[in-house]
């Protein structure tokens, strides 16, 4: 089943050229969600990378982990936690904790937070990204949780090995999987 979920990810990804004055392609991760067979798919295969860990809730970071971390929850029976980026939205009147994401894939220093009262000191957290590039999200989001992260899930890990492991990151595909 994971294999020909692995595949159609692959079918369904493109690479677009935004032109000049871009050099470099563009992720359109469109046609994942696109696709009703890998939105049902996505959830239980994300949570098998990490169902005997027993987590006991999903964090997910905006944009895109808002859309993917519910199905991931959902398949573990788990509730869902939203992590903002500081500045992208109108400040949240309640206690947060906050934490800082290293430059990531952009080269972008941000702020992350949650709400403080959402996550208990004995939660394990499963942190769920679509994509791990320099492993920036995952990093801040585990200075966020402290102990009580248990790792990251993803859709694509194009980290450094090294990163992978420090930061237990589990995927279904690696870059050179979606290589243009
Ligand atoms: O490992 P990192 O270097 O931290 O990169 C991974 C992040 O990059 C993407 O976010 P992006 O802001 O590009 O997209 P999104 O707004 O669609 O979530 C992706 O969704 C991850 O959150
Ligand atoms: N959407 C994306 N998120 C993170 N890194 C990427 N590299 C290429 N596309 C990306």
């Amino acid at each position: 089943m994971t294999d020909d979920l692995r595949d159609r990810l692959r079918r369904a990804f493109r690479w677009t050229d935004p032109g000049p004055p871009s050099d470099y392609l563009v992720s359109d991760r469109s046609g994942w969600w696109r696709d009703p067979v890998i939105l049902d798919g996505l959830g239980p295969a994300l949570a098998d990378l990490f169902r005997s860990d027993r987590p006991t809730v999903v964090v997910s970071p905006e944009v895109t982990g808002f859309l993917l971390g519910p199905l991931v929850a959902r398949a573990l029976g788990v509730g869902f936690v939203e992590a903002y980026r500081a500045g992208a939205r109108r400040a949240i009147a309640e206690p947060m904790i906050w934490a800082e994401v290293p430059a990531d894939h952009r080269g972008d220093v941000q702020q992350l937070g949650v709400r403080r009262r959402l996550l208990a000191d004995d939660d394990r957290v499963l942190v769920v990204d679509d994509w791990a590039a320099t492993g920036a999200q995952a990093r801040g989001l585990r200075t966020l949780l402290g102990d009580r992260y248990l790792g990251t899930a993803a859709i694509v890990d194009e980290c450094p090995p090294p990163v992978t492991a420090e930061l237990t990151i589990r995927s279904l595909l690696s870059g050179a999987d979606l290589d243009p």
